[in-house]
């Protein structure tokens, strides 16, 4: 057993040299306690007990998942009581949100950490199972001496992280032992079980979630596909992933080589992109047949054995929510399903008193979404905040200013009553970042100079250009937002591309815009990268050769748009859904007047409408007028 002294000399070592003996896990962990989170391996620190009043908002945010979780996890607690573990389940701030332990030891628990409302975020606790699965995204042990801080030095914890279906970190399991008199090795059971929990929960979760889409369910044996499944795939009408567990985003990211890590830019791909099949093809995968004959290939080169789950028919119609968007969610939607079930999901948000993260790259429409969201919802002002243009001395313009020099308001108090938008957070230096935690956790923040901290009732909305699990985005901030977040797709992943440019284009020509098919397929297959500004960019560059336009409108061809839409690549395939939707539109959804301009038949039209999602009610909204 090793003493403190000899433990803080280990610590140092490893800092200096690396580690041999300790798990990597751990070393690495050791290493961002001290560069990091800048921790002090000879200070002790007890645990840290949330108080109540911010406890009650983790478990509220939490409350869904606490609920789904909640037999995988008296299952769990009633294998292990026996043994003296305590079960902890954390939310992805590593605050304590439920907590089963023997009643009996309720006060060493609770002096140790092992209970409701304990923080064990790496940044507070130092090296623990709870901080360290949140930072890494993996199960794991941290066994005594593997903790940094020696206070921890008797404990052993085994973790394993619950992502949503979205394919973000949304919760951590952990069983813990106060002591345990033996080596880390007994804990890999305990692992395993934990690992098992958690991706039954996630697949509890899907499931819930999941009732009015195709669910494609995988296993590596047919004998326990049916009954345990290891990973599953929520699919919309058109085959498209809207959903996952953490299983099946590993597997998808690496067919597809991207790190999985990114989860929710996974969302959006095409079933078939990963396996050897599509939506048509699903039936055949259905419990109907014997488990042994759905075997299925990944992209890769690998089998497995799939079970497809059919959408529960509704009587209400999928598209009926559309209707009640604010006329700024539905314009901002356009006729693009995913598009359609943010603005949902905005217009849900909206009213709710919470902070918003909304994220995607650079022109995808983040603003316009914060703006929409706040017309939607709020009265007061709307403040946009670019970090960008925010110095690291320049806190006094973010917190106004309380002291000797004078009083000064700062733009966070000048959006009193309103919406206060951080817009690209991740701009914002560090420093002032850490300062905004309180901001976005309890609406607190205090003036430069001030002795005393105000309260706000602006809402906060947080937009990112990036992934928001970089480094610079705070981890601690990204996680007091993760649980309200809106992932914006890039331009060239639109279904309603080519209606959008028409109306883009028709604002900067200032008549109505269509485009000849060539043109279309032209805009269909550009990637897109600076995506509405370059867009918008573009529009601009032939506004000039149309001034005046006429009131009939245009008409453009592929020899009228900028000359980088010429090299248009491999030839488009008719059945695209940004493509298809542009031939709709030009034939008045005529389906007869569809199939005969791309030579197929009308069923053929049909089945790729519904594999595409394209529906009347669709098609309502696509036929707005030009904005
Ligand atoms: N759904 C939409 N339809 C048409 N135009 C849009 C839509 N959404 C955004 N725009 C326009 O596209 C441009 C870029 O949008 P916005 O500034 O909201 O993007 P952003 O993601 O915040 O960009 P950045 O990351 O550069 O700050 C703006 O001029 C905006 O008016």
């Amino acid at each position: 057993m090793q003493t403190d002294v000899e433990h803080i000399r280990e610590i140092e070592i490893v800092a200096q040299h690396g580690s041999e003996s300790r798990d990597p896990i751990v070393v690495e962990s050791w290493l961002r306690c001290l560069e990091k989170h800048g921790l002090d391996p000879t200070a002790r620190s007890e645990a840290y007990i949330v108080p109540d009043a911010a406890l009650r908002q983790h478990r509220q945010r939490s409350e869904d998942l606490i609920r789904i979780a909640r037999s995988g996890i008296d299952d769990l607690y009633r294998l292990v009581a026996g043994q003296n573990y305590v079960l902890l389940l954390s939310d992805g701030c590593g605050v304590t949100v439920e907590y089963l332990g023997e009643e009996s030891h309720k006060a060493e628990l609770r002096r140790s950490g092992l209970y409701l409302g304990a923080e064990w975020s790496e940044a507070r606790a130092g090296t623990c199972a709870l901080g360290a699965c949140i930072e890494t995204g993996e199960p794991l042990i941290i066994h005594q001496s593997d903790h940094f801080d020696v206070t921890h030095g008797g404990l052993s914890c085994t973790a394993a992280p619950i992502y949503d279906t979205a394919g973000r970190l949304a919760a951590v399991l952990d069983i813990s032992l106060l002591s345990s008199p033996v080596a880390r090795t007994s804990q890999l059971l305990a692992l395993n079980l934990v690992r098992q929990t958690a991706r039954r929960i996630e697949m509890a979760n899907i499931m819930a979630e999941s009732r009015a889409d195709w669910v494609l369910r995988l296993a590596g044996s047919p004998d326990f596909l049916d009954v345990d499944p290891q990973a599953a795939l929520r699919l919309d009408a058109g085959g498209r992933v809207i959903g996952m567990t953490n299983g099946a985003a590993r597997l998808m990211a690496r067919v597809l080589g991207q790190d999985w890590r990114h989860g929710p830019t996974l969302i959006g791909r095409h079933v078939s992109e990963v396996f050897d099949l599509d939506i048509d093809t699903l039936e055949g995968l259905t419990r109907q047949h014997a488990a042994r004959d759905r075997l299925i290939e990944t992209r890769d080169g690998y089998r497995l054995f799939a079970h497809a789950i059919e959408p529960r028919r509704t009587p209400a119609p999928r598209a009926e929510p559309a209707r009640t968007l604010s006329p700024e969610l539905r314009q901002l939607a356009g006729d693009d399903p995913v598009m359609r079930r943010i603005a949902e999901q905005a217009a849900a948000l909206a009213p709710r008193d919470v902070p918003l993260l909304i994220e995607g790259p650079s022109g995808c429409g983040k603003s316009t979404l914060a703006r929409a969201i706040h017309a939607t919802g709020r009265r007061g002002p709307f403040v946009t905040i670019a970090c960008e243009t925010i110095g690291e001395d320049e806190a006094a313009v973010l917190f106004g200013r309380g002291d000797a020099r004078g009083h000064e308001a700062g733009l966070i108090a000048s959006a009193e009553g309103g919406t206060l938008v951080l817009d690209n957070l991740e701009e914002l230096p560090p420093r002032l970042q850490a300062r905004l935690v309180s901001l976005i956790a309890e609406r607190r923040f205090r003036p430069v100079g001030a002795l005393r901290e105000r309260t706000t009732t602006a809402r906060v909305i947080v937009t990112s250009r990036g992934s928001a699990q970089t480094d610079s985005l705070r981890r601690d901030l990204f996680h007091r937002l993760s649980g309200y977040r809106l992932t914006l797709p890039p331009l060239a992943q639109r279904q309603d591309l080519v209606s959008l440019a028409g109306r883009v284009f028709g604002q900067a020509l200032g008549c109505p815009v269509t485009f000849e098919t060539a043109a279309a397929s032209a805009l269909t297959r550009h990637p897109w990268q600076g995506n509405l500004h370059e867009l918008e960019a573009m529009a601009q560059s032939i506004a000039t050769s149309y001034a005046p336009c006429p009131a009939s409108g245009v008409h453009l061809g592929l020899a009228q748009l900028p000359p980088e839409l010429w090299d248009v690549g491999p030839t488009p395939r008719a059945d695209t859904p940004a493509m298809l939707r542009h031939v709709l539109n030009q034939h008045g959804w005529n389906i007869s007047a569809v199939a005969e301009a791309l030579g197929v038949d009308r069923t053929t039209i049909h089945r790729r409408m519904a594999r595409h999602g394209l529906t009347r009610a669709s098609k309502a909204v696509s036929r707005r007028p030009h904005a």
